[in-house]
């Protein structure tokens, strides 16, 4: 028998490697911030530009831009055209999520806001064909809600971190105090009890939600 990391290692081993750019992204980000674990990472990030280039999206919205990884990887399959909209609420990544989309040669594709996802979204009126949600979990069902009525109909969502550590599982035991878990719970639950998409969840890392509207 295999253990998921050996067969995690190997899957990595036959993914195409990040671009330099994000090599160094990644590496900078796990030597000078906290909870670098957030970053998506080769593997996912790989997925996400791969999903990317089968949807061909004109326009993207990810809420929780971090360093701004996942945005580039996103932006590797936009049109021509395109433009991905990423929103982050905390000021000190600002420099280095503009350094890097500047050095990629994406800062007229991805244009970045700063500031809190609940208060900037409903300002940016455009119809999206790809959503990332990876901010606060505990409001991943706001977020959903707030941009579902803006996907175009078989638009596509993808939700980061709804394994949420595993802790997701029935046999998991949660504190009662443990509000993010109860949250990410529900709104797995909720999704998957959704008339208005379709759904799959991906156990890779750490819980990937791919969402169609109907
Ligand atoms: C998991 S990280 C994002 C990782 C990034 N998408 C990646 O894959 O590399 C979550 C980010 O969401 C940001 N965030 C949390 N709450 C937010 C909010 N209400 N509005 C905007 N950004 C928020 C955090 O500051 C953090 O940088």
């Amino acid at each position: 028998m295999y253990s998921p990391d050996d067969a995690q290692r190997y899957a990595d081993r036959h993914t195409t490697p990040e671009s330099p750019l994000l090599a160094r992204l990644n590496r900078e980000t796990h030597v000078q911030l906290l909870h670098a674990r957030m970053l998506s990472g080769h593997a996912q990030g790989r997925l996400l530009s791969m999903l990317s280039h089968m949807v061909r999206p004109r326009r993207v919205l990810e809420l929780g831009t971090f360093t701004g990884y996942s945005a580039l990887c996103l932006a590797e399959g936009l049109t021509t055209d395109g433009l991905l909209h990423t929103v982050e609420q905390n000021p000190e990544l600002e420099t280095r999520i503009r350094r890097y989309v500047r050095e990629a040669g994406e800062e007229n594709r991805i244009q970045l806001h700063i500031g809190n996802a609940r208060e900037l979204v409903p300002a940016l009126t455009e119809t999206w064909d790809l959503v990332f949600i990876d901010a606060d979990k505990i409001n991943n069902d706001t977020y959903y809600e707030l941009v579902l009525p803006q996907v175009r109909p078989g638009g596509f969502l993808l939700i980061d971190n709804v394994l949420w550590g595993g802790k997701v599982l029935d046999e998991y035991p949660v504190k009662p105090s443990d509000k993010d878990t109860f949250a990410v719970r529900a709104f797995n639950d909720k999704v998957q009890a959704d008339e208005r998409v379709e759904n799959v969840f991906l156990p890779l890392r750490d819980g990937l939600l791919l969402v169609r509207k109907r």
